[in-house]
């Protein structure tokens, strides 16, 4: 085993390559990266090719945490992770709209005017968005003077990053207080059913009983928040990057399944034209989708594009396509409900049909663990998973359970979900922070 100095002197090498490595992504795309006080996006930002980086920074954030823990008195390096309330300052950020009162203003504004326009006393909203800066969201330019910045600029009320922000804060957290009582509680603690999640349990003395998609339905204001976050996930998690690497100029048909208002087949449409794409999710979510689609589409881009209402888990009413394309869908459900999805997925296949799950995907932190043909290894000393390089990913399956008693899944455990549906497992992707899990229906 090497000294906490060896491996203090390989972190630093790692973060000083990846960090330059970074330095160099931004200079191919025309400018050298921004200072952090800059609100205007740099071109990389609006990449939907992001692949390269993504593996850069997942190095990079895995290296300098470990760094800190290392070096850090442990005493401070747990009591940051146990008593960080991030969320709660950009709880307040999203709700009261700080972003969108600062502007773009560099001079910035002094909380007595800022606190008349958003509602809250001065004083307090000082300190909140003191914390915030401190964490590099919001920059206070003179005392009590705060203005955007490049991370706070995303909190913008019309950026779909800020309806996300305002669902992560708000929905974990109530969940999170029912959550110890959930997990140990003899009703509660061996369910695998969706209805039985600390959220659920959260709200059941509002006498709601059902899944927490049955709660969306009866909250249209919510619903239409979170279909407008799942864009926001979608950048979050990079996916878009998979439309760079995955052959879908051979892709005649495609069926998303479950695809919210369409945040992956609408870019999908507006690159490969020929195309034909199938939209399938709940009624209500599928009249967003025709609006949206009817907005963001040119028209003058003929397609033909068929948006199905339907309940995934009674049938899927689209047949031999060549793609069944299924993003964050299987996390939010229990394996039994997920293997009864891809069952009714196999049932309408074709022989030359696939099915991509994109999902995180997470990886123990065994060591000895069998290299995944597709995925790359973590360099030593970093923890075998990249640890906080994936952090989100375990974020997020933390919030599967909260929420929807559900997970993230390694890759064993999708491709023996698979298999539990008759589907063969054909390829790995490893796009940096998601993967793309690739299936045949199994004839054997
Ligand atoms: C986490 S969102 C993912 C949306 C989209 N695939 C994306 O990545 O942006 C899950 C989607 O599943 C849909 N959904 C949930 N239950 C469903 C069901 N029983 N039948 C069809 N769609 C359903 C929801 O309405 C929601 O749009």
């Amino acid at each position: 085993m090497s000294s906490g100095a060896d491996s203090v002197h390989s972190l630093l090498t790692l973060i000083t390559e990846s960090a330059t490595s970074a330095l160099a992504q931004y200079e191919q795309h025309g400018m050298s990266v921004p200072s952090l006080d800059t609100i205007a996006p740099h071109p990389l930002d609006l990449e939907e090719d992001v692949l390269q980086l993504r593996k850069i920074i997942r190095t990079l954030e895995a290296a300098c945490d470990q760094l800190c823990a290392t070096l850090a008195p442990p005493v401070t390096s747990i009591v940051n992770r146990g008593q960080n309330l991030d969320w709660v300052g950009l709880q307040v950020a999203v709700q009261a709209k700080i972003a969108d009162a600062l502007g773009t203003s560099p001079n910035g504004l002094h909380v007595s005017s800022l606190g008349s326009i958003v509602g809250i006393d001065p004083g307090k909203l000082s300190r909140i968005l003191r914390m915030l800066a401190s964490r590099h969201i919001f920059t206070e330019v003179n005392d009590n003077v705060f203005c955007n910045n490049r991370l706070s600029i995303l909190l913008l009320s019309k950026n779909n990053i800020s309806s996300l922000v305002h669902m992560n804060t708000t929905l974990a957290p109530k969940a999170a207080a029912a959550f110890h009582n959930n997990i140990t509680q003899p009703e509660t603690r061996f369910s695998n059913e969706t209805t039985s999640s600390a959220f659920m349990q959260s709200i059941r003395s509002e006498g709601f009983k059902g899944s927490f998609y049955d709660w969306l339905q009866v909250n249209p204001a919510v619903q239409k928040e979170f279909a407008h976050a799942m864009g926001g996930l979608g950048k979050v998690m990079g996916s878009l990057s998979i439309l760079h690497h995955f052959p879908w100029a051979d892709v005649s048909t495609l069926c998303d399944v479950g695809s919210g208002i369409g945040s992956f087949s609408l870019p999908l449409a507006k690159s490969f034209s020929a195309t034909h794409i199938t939209l399938i999710d709940l009624p209500d979510i599928i009249e967003q989708a025709k609006a949206h689609w009817a907005k963001e589409l040119s028209p003058n881009i003929h397609r033909t594009v068929t948006f199905i209402a339907a309940n995934f888990f009674d049938s899927i009413p689209s047949q031999n396509q060549d793609i069944y394309y299924i993003r964050n869908i299987m996390h939010n459900w229990p394996d039994a409900d997920a293997s009864k999805l891809l069952c009714n997925i196999r049932s309408v296949m074709g022989l030359h049909s696939r099915i991509l799950l994109h999902e995180y995907v997470l990886h123990t932190l065994n060591p000895l663990a069998s290299l995944i043909k597709g995925r790359e290894q973590a360099p030593p000393p970093l923890l075998p998973n990249y640890g906080s390089g994936v952090i989100r990913s375990h974020y997020q399956d933390m919030r599967m359970l909260l929420i929807h008693n559900a997970k993230e899944r390694t890759l064993d455990e999708f491709v023996a979900l698979g298999q539990s549906a008759g589907l063969k497992f054909e390829r790995f992707w490893d796009m940096a922070d998601t993967g793309v899990i690739e299936f045949t229906k199994d004839v054997k």
